[in-house]
């Protein structure tokens, strides 16, 4: 695809959106979260972005909602569905849907949207979206306990190229191999003359190494894993909670998973947990046996009432000899029971396996010294051989794991794609039941609605009185104050939009023909002045003047100038708009002047009162067709004059007449 071809994308966008890996799918698949992953590109810009791939592929001009208010209910009825969707996935990837005069996508989404229906929003299935993510890109994996090692240059520069992740030395012989052993708890030797040599530590010769890169580092495939563990856990989650199907098994997954750290590490193994915990508890376990074999002494020798030769007292003031040979004949056995006792306690305190414990043992001197002093040197041997052991532990888990996942990668990605598709679907499915929503027909001549119920209305969805209303053609709709007239307006915008967005509409039923724009215009605050009258003049004269199976709607023009002069503005856009193939709804309260002037017989409906109850109107809410509604003041007049008073309202209401 030319990424310059879509509407709003410029060369520099273009060259961001390069940047991805799958640019064109995320396109085509309206998947917001990807694109919005290319540089400098906002979410917002990527729906944009979206949205004018969408109209490429159908080619479509994106002109539908043609004036400020009809956006402005859009942006309503798009909030509504969105606030149904539980991750930003969702809520960004709704955004692609929009009203489209292109047939072929309206279907497209209305089979979206069909499927969608079937499906049943759940609590459960809610909370384990919570916490589904997109993918997100493993970071570069780095790994400094194992190394490669060759004799070769050009081999090097492959190494380092295949291996990023690994250091790579270059070695001449034998020797600088051992050496490398020290450094590292694994090398790789890439070169065959190193076979059968052997060096101390774990130096393998593998010269085809570089032909399986996750074997070397079990690492880079179990990055993704380790990355995306908490959305992978629970986009499975979603799918057992959702009954849904997934290609891999989800169990088997979890329990890879549950191996898998997020810092890329493994977990699970009870020998790695104890080469770990006693790595990270040795210098306590030290000091803490060193206190041990001290206390044991000091308590030895406050006991003990020593008998001091002279010739010994001598030697030990004139030689300046130490007490340790006196400690060791007369405190012997105290000694090394107090030693033993530290070996013991270290070797306890971190379960040591034998041949830790040979060394760890080491780490006391077998010659009587007071207070006994650990030996550093055995210590940082110890802690070398638990690391080196971790390391190769660790580093055969991750072998194991990585060969268990590498092959579930695309699978793992579908999982959380799914879900988050779930979700989109879900929300649409949420709209459409809590406000009982039908698939609109494209079937009709103007508009036809069943029983519609606005949602955007100031009064709680349950409270709102079902509306009856159909045009085809023209018609001017006139009421009582209050009575609903703007309301009206409203809902058939806002199931015009719902419909030619794909998705269902707040009604029992609704037919409709496919509207090639919306035009509606909201009621103008107060009088205009001359300048602003005059642009709103040559507005509607454009409105007159466009193009076919247009839908216009215009609450009020009236109120933009004196009431003889509107009444025949109106009456001129009604005959121009007539004699084209237009769907309009006038509100009015000059239904009766217009007629008087239009030049041809204007259809006018009512939002009629049934009367006043305690001084309140009440209104039917369904438009009367072909009916000139009462106004407030003639109901008034009517009631009154019920009430006799000379015959005054009596010939007041015959003036209504
Ligand atoms: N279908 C309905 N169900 C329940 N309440 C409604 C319905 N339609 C309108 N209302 C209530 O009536 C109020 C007035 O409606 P609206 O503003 O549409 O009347 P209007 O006829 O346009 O008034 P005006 O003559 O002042 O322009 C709304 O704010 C809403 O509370």
């Amino acid at each position: 695809m030319d990424l310059e071809a879509v509407p709003g994308v410029g060369a520099k966008t273009a060259d961001a959106l390069a940047e991805l890996d799958d640019a064109e799918r995320a396109l085509e698949t309206g998947d917001v979260a990807t694109l919005a992953r290319a540089p400098g590109i906002t979410e917002g810009r990527a729906a944009a972005i979206a949205r004018g791939a969408i109209r490429i592929r159908h080619d479509d001009d994106g002109g539908f909602l043609a004036t400020d208010r009809a956006r402005e209910l859009y942006r309503d009825a798009l909030s509504l569905v969105k606030a149904r969707a539980v991750t930003t996935y969702a809520k960004k990837r709704l955004e692609t849907l929009y009203p489209s005069s292109a047939a072929s996508r309206i279907e497209e989404v209305q089979a979206f949207t069909r499927a969608s229906m079937e499906r049943t929003p759940t609590a459960d299935v809610r909370a384990a979206l919570a916490d589904v993510e997109p993918l997100s890109a493993p970071q570069g994996v780095r790994v400094t306990d194992r190394c490669l090692a060759t004799t070769d240059a050009e081999r090097y520069a492959k190494a380092r190229e295949v291996i990023p992740e690994l250091p790579v030395e270059v070695v001449e012989d034998t020797r600088e191999l051992a050496e490398l052993a020290r450094g590292y708890s694994t090398v790789v030797a890439l070169d065959e003359a190193f076979a059968g040599v052997t060096i101390d530590g774990d130096v393998r010769v593998e010269p085809g190494a570089l032909e399986t890169p996750a074997e070397l580092v079990p690492e880079r495939p179990l990055a993704f894993f380790a990355a995306n563990r908490d959305t992978l856990l629970a986009a499975a989650e979603v799918h057992r909670v959702a009954g849904m199907d997934a290609l891999l098994d989800i169990d088997g997954l979890e329990s890879a998973l549950a191996r898998v750290t997020a810092d890329g590490g493994v977990t699970g193994d009870d020998e790695l947990a104890r080469l770990t915990d006693a790595i990270a508890d040795l210098d306590a376990a030290v000091s803490m046996a060193e206190n041990v074999a001290n206390d044991r002494l000091r308590e030895a020798i406050r006991e003990r009432d020593v008998t001091i030769e002279g010739s010994d007292l001598l030697s030990l003031v004139e030689r300046g000899a130490g007490v340790d040979s006196l400690l060791s004949r007369e405190l012997g056995d105290e000694y090394d029971a107090a030693v033993e006792a530290a070996r013991e306690h270290l070797v306890e305190t971190l379960a040591l396996d034998a041949g830790e414990t040979e060394l760890a043992r080491q780490a006391f001197p077998e010659d009587p010294t007071f207070p006994v002093e650990h030996d550093e040197s055995v210590i940082s041997r110890l802690r070398e051989q638990l690391e080196a052991e971790k390391s190769r532990r660790a580093a055969r888990h991750k072998r194991e794991l990585a060969r268990e996942l590498a092959d579930e990668r695309e699978a793992a990605e579908e999982l959380v794609r799914a879900a988050l598709e779930l979700d989109v679907e879900l929300a649409v499915a949420r709209f459409a039941s809590d406000f009982e929503c039908v698939m609109p027909d494209f079937d009709g001549d103007g508009f036809d609605i069943a029983a519609g119920r606005s949602p955007l209305l100031d009064v709680e969805f349950a409270a709102v009185e079902p509306v009856d209303y159909g045009v085809s053609g023209v018609a001017l709709l006139s009421g009582v104050n209050s009575g609903g007239k703007t309301s009206t307006l409203d809902l058939v915008a806002l199931v015009v939009i719902l419909a030619h967005m794909g998705l269902p509409v707040p009604a029992d039923s609704v037919r409709l023909r496919r509207f090639e724009e919306l035009h509606y215009h909201g009621k103008t605050q107060g009088t205009l002045d001359a300048g602003a009258f005059e642009s709103t003049l040559r507005e509607f004269a454009a409105l007159a003047d466009g193009q076919a199976g247009r839908l216009v709607l215009v609450d009020e023009l009236e109120s933009i100038t004196e009431p003889g002069a509107s009444a025949k503005i109106i009456a001129g856009i009604l005959e121009e708009l007539g004699e084209r193939d237009v769907t309009g709804v006038f509100v009015s309260h000059l239904a009766d002047e217009i007629r008087d002037v239009a030049r041809y017989d204007v259809a006018v409906d009512g939002i009629e009162a049934k009367g006043l109850v305690d001084g309140e109107l009440v209104v039917e809410r369904s438009p009367v067709k072909d009916h000139l509604a009462r106004s407030t003041p003639e109901l008034i007049v009517e009631k009154l004059a019920d009430g006799g008073e000379n015959g005054f309202y009596d010939r007041l209401l015959a003036k209504f007449e």
